[in-house]
């Protein structure tokens, strides 16, 4: 820190640490002359950061480091200290340096965090950049409300409901700082994780009273009655606190933040939080993965790249606007003539929404102005088309399109066509504009020709021929007569010099000229900023309308997306219905579709869904057969249809989905241990207590994670309980290795068994990936093994081997699928059961296969002796198997 006991410090220096304390936790850029410097620890950090140089500065006896750089380099170091998750305040001075004053007057002006981006250089142009506030209601009951608010764009959304409802929308919406009570941080990591960029706030802020004055005041109501938000008192508190958080961090203007809107739960689809990540709707986790939106997003502009963001994790529920959607994307489809005039005047509009929200925070440059009102233009020939269009939707959007000619004009009036960048430098307002400007270019353009023609003007009307206009550094202008013509000088003239052979006059005239020329640079800039700054002005009374405009392009935009996709990728339109049934026919997953390499072809299915009659569908398969791709392509289709797109299949029926779960097995549970078992047990049960009957899951693997009998009896358990459950019948599918689970299907009966086909080419497996109707009986690991070319008497003895395993254990414990079927389990089951062994006796088996394949014995039993067959996939025994194969190769006989 800036050493404040220091007896003599700077006068700079103090004014700097009066500066600093008012601002502890951000790293203040401190503007002195034409720098940015930092002092103290921020000089270390941001030298560390900015790769800029450390020195230090004497601060009266004693030395501070510093670190700065130019202020025109803000822009590029601004974003990197804030990327690097710093709070980074802005000091600037707040006057011109003169003589008379010491110091100039200075002020913190801005405040840039993660969440408070507004520069262009710090936003993603296709996603949204919210500051989220976290509310905790009163006990634990309580609901817990959200609120999400986009800086750069003006987004305000509020939502209210139960912790995992929350943590679903903060990850969809992924915001870059999150708000939160000062004493809720350890509560909040617990429930919500710890990646988020959090800002605490004082505890008094989170009080309604408080909250519900900030939001009236910044809507300029008497109540939010009109605004749906007066039921959710704790996501009001968590909006109000937004608010209070902007004003502190001197956001004072905002004229962009006209709405607030509540993101109801009830009109969406509910994806648990697993479904968003599992289905990779927004994120892939693997290093170049692609996700659906990477498929999906073919909108033209950032508005309509970021709505598509939020359809696609926000699927409707609602028939006739899912229909609506479908009409407008199947015109497109149409008419090709339509779908690229349409594009083409998109590409015209570019981010009006983010352009609009820079006028009140005084942001907006000249040329964004001009591109303001190129958009609006464009919007004119937009409407005209879809008026004319056979879609009912997209004339419903058009007809609310308002190309708001009068600003269109107003800006052509005054600004010029490509005016400067930066306001400072001129050449901004248009010629003929105003008469002062006009006068002003005017004098510095024709200065010389408007002496000469008073010269001129003066030597007819005076009849001195001599006269001449002459200019020095002491009086200026000047009109020079010859001792000749002294007599002839009219009486309005004022001597100013006397030389031997002539003499020297001003006029008032010649004054207020030189005057002008003299001052005319300044005054053009003056005058420029002055009409500029009455144009943004004027600009704010339009900002609801622009953005309304914003949101209706956005739409038009998304759709027409949909219908790129749809004609690209060969995608169709869903019959949609209010039946519980899903029936696609020649499904196909849209992302692996796009992934295969050069020749393959996806393979498309068949998936029937309905909870009379085949409710739900086990599908057994080795690794790799194409399960988990079956399950997603499911899910996808059901979302993608609901979200308004047409979907990858040759026909697809949706009774509509108003759920979709998913729960994948946890891969290992040999590092993590019990733990992971736990969660995915805990995770299921939560899946279990809020289906419906429209609710769609996907299990895949469940079970995997604890030992082989362990987790038949528990997804055996899951599927029966799925089946039995009187309150609802939610369509699933499931995918499992365990073929012991076919058996289900025998007692249950809207349990289908089916298997992904393959075929044994010689030692090679060839995955068809069919569904076909059957379950496999097929022990699978033992099966690949052999088909990979395992000598024989290996693959013989793994056979024996699991066959007398499985006997002695059910000798010991009974069949588990026996055992789970005449015990009923209950749904707790899988928490509070006592685990089944985990290790089985294999003393006496390995003794006997030691002896057979002896010389090698030593070795193999090492091997394994490591070996825990009960937590084994099958392509894991493969691989043992391989090695064990290996180390008999490579023992001399
Ligand atoms: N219908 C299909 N047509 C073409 N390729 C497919 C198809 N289904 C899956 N694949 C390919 O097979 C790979 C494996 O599929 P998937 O992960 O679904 O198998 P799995 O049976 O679930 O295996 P595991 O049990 O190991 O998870 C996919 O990454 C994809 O490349």
């Amino acid at each position: 820190m800036a050493n404040s006991k220091s007896k003599k410090v700077t006068p700079l220096m103090a004014q700097y640490n009066k500066i600093k304390a008012k601002y502890p936790e951000a790293l203040l850029l401190y503007r002195v002359g034409d720098f940015y410097e930092t002092f103290g620890e921020d000089a270390v950090k941001a030298a560390q950061v900015l790769g800029i140089t450390l020195t230090s500065r004497n601060n009266g006896g004693s030395d501070v480091e510093l670190a700065g750089f130019p202020y025109h380099s803000v822009d590029t170091y601004l974003p990197r200290l804030v990327r690097a998750g710093y709070r980074v305040a802005i000091c600037e001075q707040l006057e011109k340096p003169s003589k008379e004053k010491k110091i100039v007057r200075r002020g913190v002006t801005e405040i840039v965090t993660p969440g408070l981006a507004v520069d262009d250089q710090l936003l993603e142009y296709k996603s949204n950049n919210f500051l989220a506030c976290v509310a905790f209601g009163r006990g634990k009951k309580d609901a817990c409300g959200l609120s999400l608010l986009d800086l750069s764009t003006g987004e305000f959304l509020v939502a209210e409901g139960a912790v995992d409802y929350i943590d679903k929308l903060l990850q969809s919406f992924q915001p870059k700082e999150v708000l939160l009570s000062k004493d809720k941080r350890q509560e909040f990591e617990r429930v919500f994780g710890d990646r988020f960029y959090l800002t605490t706030q004082d505890e008094w802020v989170f009080t309604t009273d408080y909250t519900d004055e900030k939001l009236l005041k910044q809507f300029k109501a008497a109540s939010l009655k009109g605004f749906g938000v007066e039921e959710l008192r704790v996501a009001r508190i968590a909006a109000g606190v937004a608010l209070h958080y902007l004003e502190t961090t001197e956001n004072r203007n905002l004229k962009h933040i006209t709405r607030i809107s509540r993101l109801a739960n009830d009109r969406y689809v509910w994806l648990d939080r697993f479904t968003i990540r599992n289905l990779e709707l927004l994120y892939s986790p693997h290093d170049h993965g692609v996700s659906l939106i990477d498929i999906l997003d073919r909108t033209v502009t950032p508005m309509g790249g970021r709505l598509l963001r939020k359809w696609v994790v926000l699927p409707l529920k609602d028939k006739a606007q899912i229909e609506a959607r479908h009409e407008a994307v199947r015109t497109f489809v149409d008419s090709a003539p339509l779908l690229q005039d349409l594009h083409a005047s998109l590409q015209q509009i570019g981010d009006v929404e983010r352009l609009i929200s820079k006028v009140p925070l005084g942001k907006v440059n000249p040329r964004e102005i001009r591109a303001l009102s190129d958009a609006l233009c464009a919007m004119g020939p937009i409407r005209a088309r879809l008026m004319d269009s056979p879609s009912n939707t997209l004339r419903q959007l058009a007809e609310q399109l308002d190309p708001l000619p009068d600003v269109c004009s107003e800006i052509g009036r005054r600004i010029r066509d490509e005016p400067a960048v930066n306001l400072a430098k001129g050449g901004v307002i248009a010629d003929g504009f105003d008469a002062e400007l006009d006068e002003l270019r005017d004098i510095t353009k024709n200065s010389k020709n408007r002496l000469a023609a008073i010269q001129q003007r003066e030597v007819e009307r005076t009849g001195i021929s001599s006269l001449k206009i002459g200019f020095n550094n002491v009086f200026g202008y000047y009109l020079e007569v010859t001792n000749k013509y002294k007599q002839q000088v009219p009486p309005g003239w004022t001597r100013k010099q006397t030389l031997t052979s002539a003499e020297r006059y001003i006029t008032e005239e010649l004054k207020l000229l030189e005057d002008k020329i003299l001052n005319a640079e300044d005054k053009i800039l003056q005058r420029e900023e002055q009409l500029y700054e009455d144009l943004v002005l004027w600009l704010q009374d339009y900002i609801a309308p622009v953005q309304r405009n914003a949101g209706l392009l956005a739409r038009i935009d998304c759709l027409l997306g949909f219908a790129k996709v749809a004609n690209r990728q060969r995608y169709t339109e869903p019959e949609m219905d209010e039946s519980q049934d899903i029936d696609i026919v020649q499904g196909r997953h849209p992302v692996i579709e796009q992934q295969l390499e050069v020749g393959e072809q996806y393979v498309p299915n068949d998936v029937q869904l309905d909870p009379d009659g085949q409710q739900i569908i086990m599908i057994t398969g080795p690794n790799m057969a194409g399960k988990s791709a079956l399950l997603r392509q499911t899910a996808l289709i059901c979302l993608l249809a609901q979200m308004g797109s047409f979907v990858p299949a040759e026909r697809a029926r949706i009774g509509i989905v108003d759920r979709v779960f998913t729960r994948v097995g946890a891969s290992d549970n040999i590092s993590s241990g019990e733990s992971t078992f736990m969660v995915e047990m805990n995770e299921t049960a939560s899946i279990m207590n809020n289906i419906t009957d429209r609710s769609l899951i996907l299990l895949d693997e469940i079970g995997r994670g604890t030992s082989t009998f362990d987790g038949i009896s528990i997804a055996w358990a899951i599927a029966e309980y799925l089946h039995n459950n009187g309150r609802a019948r939610p369509k699933t599918l499931f995918a499992t290795h365990y073929h012991e689970l076919n058996e289900l299907a025998e007692s249950l009966p809207r349990i289908h068994n089916y298997s992904i086909a393959i075929k044994e080419h010689g030692n090679r497996i060839i995955f068809l990936r069919k569904l076909i109707a059957g379950g496999s009986q097929h022990s699978f690991g033992i099966h690949v093994a052999r088909m990979a070319g395992m000598p024989t008497s290996i693959v013989a003895r793994a056979g024996d081997i699991l066959t007398q395993l499985e006997a002695q254990h059910i000798t010991e414990q009974g069949d588990p699928a026996e055992l789970a079927a005449a015990n009923d389990l209950p749904l707790t089951a899988p928490a509070t059961r006592p685990a089944a062994t985990a290790s089985l006796s294999t003393d006496a088996l390995q003794l006997s296969i030691f002896e057979t394949v002896d010389p090698t014995a030593g070795r193999l039993r090492e091997l394994l002796d490591m070996v825990n067959i009960n937590s084994m996939t099958p392509i894991e025994c493969m691989m043992k198997l391989q090695e064990l194969k290996l180390v008999i190769e490579e023992t001399p006989s």
